[in-house]
């Protein structure tokens, strides 16, 4: 037997599949086992991802080491799946099998010195742990290491180390008969306390063995210690049970949750459409528009429902689970212990835990952020993308990935439909919904038949503020004094995304752009400059307003901390509970805001974007959003979306049951389409009208766009070799075919590498994949002069 293997060295030499023999005492070989084979001087991990019976390489080959798993990790579904990703995003595909596997899964390589001579093992260097080359500081130590080396007394290898542990607890079993542990009773003396109640209590409970040691810790005063000593002296044997980290324990069944809820006319006419696709297997994408609260959630339960019935199991994706702990709650209540989840809130043993079980099958249900989309499930029913609008759900780094793409290369693999769910669809869905190629189902109405709630726009040029504020209006500090007299509760929103850094006037509300790109130019600090990111337009940071003089100009910049600080100052005594990266990043932390808030045990929940979608508290009557204005101007052609789909996303978090909702949003620039459209939180007019800008943009979706990058140590160097390859790309595309830039990135120098790029927007081009892989290759060989090319399939960022 042969087996194809793609070992773990990320490199355009080693992006190929190598072939070894598996030797006969080896074991079971299958497609998807993490195996160790020889390669040059060292062991590497690597993945089969195809067996054969013969080989075309004329030498002898090597022979497989070690198969790691006792089930392979990988399906075969996945590791088709990890080809096919390979050709569309430029990765490596180790890189892309490694992303499959829990963080804890992937190895590590340690360098090890090891002795190599009868002289050199007695050597004292060498007793003890195996040494840690990476480890070792001492130059004395390091130039004997060397003089060792050289004279061959000593060499290095690579130790892989394995850190997925599984958790496991004692099981105890008797091994002598009643008769016996009653006399063993007789024999102890008296004063062997301790071992006559153990012994006493194997007696009583003689039929209920075996038992788990926190089980008979629960029952007795009896510890490991008495335990051990048992076991030592032949009166009870043990066993280590495999055991799993439960991350739900917490989600403990709320009654209010698991409710039986009437559907409404909608919800049943969308499950009119999506349960039969479901029985009948067919690949088909729905896409669900319901306005915020229309009850998508309940049509997803139902869905799955209805996919458990017929057999299959479901996998269903949401954006960043920590956001939507109350989302968990809920499909935990509906569907029990058949659920796993995954995401990164979890322990790395938690995420190992629910991987294994759900590849073990002993799951139906995996719920899950952006990484989840590679859920070793089989025979899938269904796949759901609730939120689908997400920028999330694309990887930023390598593999750049898109969990929506492999959702949709997944549901074709097991025939099942896939449901796309937002109450603010992305742009490129909403117009394949208008083609034809998904399927637009939609619930116009909010489920407890409540309107949306009211927007008032507060325009910060003419705002009145209470002394001494800069950021909450008179008018924005009001409603929540009113809210909170009525013992309602507020969601305070600062939409501060990224780094982006604008030139705001204060006098007359001027917002600095480009001339040729109606984007806003982005603030350089080390080269002085004012740029545009799309046609490399640049001009001098200005000191003053470039349209009124004034000098009142800004680069805005406000936290939640500063606005914590007024809440406090303005509403003395009013429970305030923050929520963003900084008081998040315990784990655990997020829900235990959440939490917090829902017992009402807080008046208001001040956060960034994290506060904004999926949270359903019905005692929220007013959402209030600081500034609307900071994603407004990002150099994207996409900040428009982003901000109409934000502001809407925030706005339905008010008013969801029976208290009706307000909403107040604070801007410099309340003409701003955007900000208009956000007002009636009419998606299907913004999606019109943005249609028409992208037309005459030629932005996505009427075009594909792929990003180049170039990354150097010296700025000429990647502005020269970026150049270069336009010059070499552009003659080979087609005559419509638009190649922007190079010009430099946001930010353009990061971790000291400078960063240029290329914009490819195109219709059609039957060889730019071809190109670009050429690209890469050719890439592959500038490493050594420090030059990095990345490809980025449509990007979600280009900045
Ligand atoms: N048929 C129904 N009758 C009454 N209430 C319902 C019904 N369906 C859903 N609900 C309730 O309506 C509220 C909103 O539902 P849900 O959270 O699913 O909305 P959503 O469409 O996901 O909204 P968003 O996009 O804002 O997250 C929930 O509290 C849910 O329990
Ligand atoms: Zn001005
Ligand atoms: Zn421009």
């Amino acid at each position: 037997m042969i087996a194809q293997v793609i070992v773990d060295v990320a490199a355009k030499q080693t992006d190929r599949v190598f072939e070894y023999h598996v030797p006969k005492e080896l074991g079971k070989v299958e497609i998807g086992s993490r195996v160790f084979v020889p390669f040059g001087p060292r062991k590497l991990q690597g993945f089969v991802v195809g067996l054969n019976t013969t080989s075309q390489y004329q030498g002898k080959l090597k022979d497989l080491l070690l198969v790691v798993d006792e089930m392979p990790p990988l399906t075969s579904e996945l590791v088709k799946l990890s080809k096919d990703l390979a050709d569309n995003i430029y990765s490596y595909r180790i890189s892309i099998l490694k992303t499959m596997l829990p963080r804890i899964m992937r190895a590590n390589y340690r360098k090890i010195l090891v002795p190599n001579s009868a002289k050199a093992q007695k050597m004292s260097l060498f007793q003890g742990d195996p040494l840690d080359l990476t480890k070792i500081t001492d130059i004395k130590q390091i130039a004997a290491i060397r003089q060792l080396l050289r004279s061959n007394d000593a060499k290095v290898e690579y130790l892989v180390e394995n850190k997925a542990r599984v958790k496991t607890e004692n099981e105890y079993y008797l091994c002598k008969t009643k008769k016996e542990y009653v006399s063993i009773y007789e024999s102890l003396r008296a004063n062997a306390v301790k071992q006559k109640q153990l012994i006493m209590y194997l007696i009583e409970n003689f039929n209920h063995f075996p038992l788990m040691q926190s089980q008979i810790e629960n029952n007795t005063h009896l510890n490991t210690v008495s335990l051990t000593n048992a076991v030592k002296k032949g009166w009870l044997n043990k066993k280590q049970i495999e055991k799993y980290r439960d991350p739900l324990s917490d989600y403990s069944r709320k009654k209010n949750l698991s409710k039986k809820i009437k559907l409404n006319k909608d919800q049943k006419e969308a499950l009119n459409h999506i349960v039969p696709a479901i029985k009948v297997k067919k690949p088909r994408i729905f896409l669900l528009e319901g306005v915020t609260g229309s009850g998508k959630t309940e049509v997803y339960l139902n869905a799955i429902s209805a996919t458990l019935k017929e057999g299959r199991n479901a996998l269903m994706m949401v954006p960043e689970i920590s956001l939507t702990p109350q989302m968990v709650a809920q499909v935990k209540s509906r569907f029990g212990q058949q659920v796993a989840v995954l995401h990164s809130g979890l322990s790395e043993g938690e995420v190992y835990d629910e991987w294994r079980r759900i590849r073990r099958n002993e799951v139906r249900v995996v719920v899950g952020a952006r990484s989840a989309v590679f859920a070793p499930l089989e025979n899938i029913g269904l796949i759901v993308i609730d939120e689908e609008h997400e920028s999330s759900y694309k990887q930023e780094d390598n593999p750049r990935y898109h969990a929506r793409d492999v959702a949709i290369w997944r549901s074709k693999y097991h025939y099942c439909p896939l449901i796309l769910g937002s109450a603010t669809p992305s742009l490129g869905s909403r117009a394949r919904a208008q083609k034809g190629v998904y399927q637009l189902l939609r619930l116009p109405h909010r489920a407890n038949k409540q309107s949306l709630p009211q927007v008032d726009i507060v325009d910060l040029k003419k705002a009145n503020y209470t002394a001494g504020q800069v950021d909450l209006s008179t008018e924005m500090v009001n409603a929540i004094k009113q809210r909170i007299a009525k013992n309602e509760q507020v969601i305070l929103m600062l939409n501060r995304r990224g780094f982006a850094n604008f030139m705001l006037c204060r006098e007359c509300g001027y917002v600095m752009k480009c001339p040729n790109c109606d984007l806003s130019l982005t603030m350089h600090k080390d080269t002085n400059k004012m740029q545009c990111h799309y046609c490399g337009y640049a001009t001098a940071i200005p000191e003053k307003c470039p349209n009124c003089q004034s000098k009142k100009i800004r680069f805005l910049g406000t936290g939640t901390q500063k606005v914590m600080t007024e809440l406090n100052q303005l509403l003395p005594g009013t429970r305030v509970l923050r929520m963003d990266v900084d008081t998040t990043r315990r784990k655990g932390a997020f829900k235990k805001i959440l939490d917090a808030f829902g017992n009402h045990e807080a008046d208001i929940l001040l956060g960034t974007q994290m506060i904004a979608k999926g949270l359903d508290f019905p005692n929220v009557t007013l959402v209030g959003v600081v500034n609307a204005d900071t994603g407004l101007w990002l150099p994207d052609y996409n900040a428009s979306e982003r901000t109409f789909e934000l502001l809407t996303q925030v706005a339905g978090r008010a008013g969801r049951a029976q208290k009706k909702g307000e909403v107040i949003i604070q801007t410099f620039n309340p003409g701003h389409d955007a900000v208009k459209l956000a007002k009636t939180q009419d998606y299907e007019r913004f999606y019109q009208y943005e249609m028409r800008v992208r037309h005459a943009g030629n932005y996505p979706p009427y075009f594909y766009t792929v990003l180049v990058s170039v990354a150097a140590k010296k700025e000429q160097n990647a502005a020269r070799e970026a150049f270069k390859i336009k010059k070499w790309l552009q003659p080979k595309l087609h005559q419509s075919t638009i190649v922007l830039g190079p010009t430099p990135s946001a930010i353009s120098r990061l971790k000291n590498k400078y960063y240029y790029q290329i914009l490819v927007k195109y219709k059609k081009e039957d060889n730019l994949n071809q190109l670009l892989h050429q690209i890469q290759d050719s890439a592959q060989k500038m490493k050594k002069y420090g030059l990095t090319v990345y490809i980025d399939n449509e990007p979600e960022r280009i900045m």
